[in-house]
């Protein structure tokens, strides 16, 4: 099949490489011209040469079946009105809600929706599989189509909303903390303090918003935590690099939810101003 992936991140590269490894002819737009990764490393650090074809011509994606969005959320206003006129179907696999601002900026197109459990980075030129996992999307049921086709890297949920929801979840409990005490995530369940403080905000969520209990488990939140305990959380990284993160997206929707229902999460509301605080950083960083 023919694929396009829009943005030549960790994501993006690493969706790439499974693509066309299970032999799909793949082609990456970036926003400018940029040299990409010759190297990949396994999650076992086995080392292999890769080649990405690539381009930042908007036009050379238009004959794709397919086109994979794989930028940041905060990098969707931006890239949404580049879409307008694509026949789609479109997949968009950020982490965090975007389904609403999706869907009122391209009211034409055919959109599907995912979420992406590996983990992946590029340093020193190399992309780095750090995580097995898989893409999980969902959508219409005229899409399902799309994980025959696709092989194993792309797994159809029935309910994506239900997988979109519990990773915000994850990442409302794991991202704010990590990036404002500057702590790999694996010490918000070596830290007793810092363990006692994600059961109260896991209390909070499950509270506010109930189906997240049939969802997510406490255990869930620290399997987690423990099985990425040496990672630095992407908000953690967002913000390190004096970069925007993704908490409009993750975050905020959580807050609306509940808020829908007639309640208030104060925990969440109160991580979500501290890190929004950072945004002054990136905005004495760009203005
Ligand atoms: N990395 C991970 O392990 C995981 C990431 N995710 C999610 O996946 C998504 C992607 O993350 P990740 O790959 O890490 O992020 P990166 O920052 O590595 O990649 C985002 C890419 O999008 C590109 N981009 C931005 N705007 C445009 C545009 N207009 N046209 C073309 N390209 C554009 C950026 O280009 P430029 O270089 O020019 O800025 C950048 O290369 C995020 O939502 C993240 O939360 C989910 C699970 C795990
Ligand atoms: C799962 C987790 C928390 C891994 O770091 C993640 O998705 C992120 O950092 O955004």
């Amino acid at each position: 099949m023919k694929v396009g992936i829009v943005g030549a991140g960790a994501i993006g590269l690493l969706t790439a490489k499974l693509l066309e490894d299970f032999g799909h002819q793949v082609l990456v737009l970036q926003r400018t011209k940029k040299e990409v990764p010759m190297l990949f490393q396994t999650p076992s650090g086995d080392l292999e040469m890769v080649s990405f074809s690539v381009t930042d011509n908007w036009e050379d994606v238009e004959s794709v079946e397919l086109l994979i969005v794989a930028t940041k959320a905060y990098h969707l206003p931006a890239v949404l009105p580049q879409l307008r006129t694509y026949p789609g179907p479109l997949l968009f696999i950020q982490n965090g809600l975007v389904s609403n601002l999706v869907a009122k900026k391209l009211k034409e197109t055919a959109n599907v929706f995912g979420s992406v459990d590996h983990g992946a980075t590029i340093q020193d030129g190399i992309l780095m599989h750090t995580g097995h996992g898989s893409i999980r999307f969902g959508g219409e049921e005229k899409f399902a189509y799309l994980a025959t086709e696709l092989g194993p890297v792309l797994k159809w949920e029935s309910h994506i909303e239900h997988v979109l929801l519990r990773k915000a979840a994850l990442n409302t409990l794991i991202n704010p903390l990590t990036a404002l005490l500057d702590v790999r995530n694996g010490t918000l369940s070596e830290n007793k303090a810092l363990q006692r403080a994600v059961i109260s905000h896991y209390d909070e969520l499950i509270l506010g918003i109930p189906v997240l209990e049939e969802l997510l488990s406490l255990e869930d939140v620290f399997d987690l935590i423990k099985r990425t305990s040496t990672n630095t959380s992407s908000m953690r990284n967002d913000v390190l690099r004096g970069e925007e993160t993704e908490v409009d997206y993750i975050v905020k929707p959580l807050l609306e939810i509940a808020e829908k229902e007639g309640r208030y999460l104060p925990i969440t509301g109160y991580l979500y101003e501290l890190i929004q605080s950072k945004r002054g950083e990136y905005d004495r960083k760009y203005t």
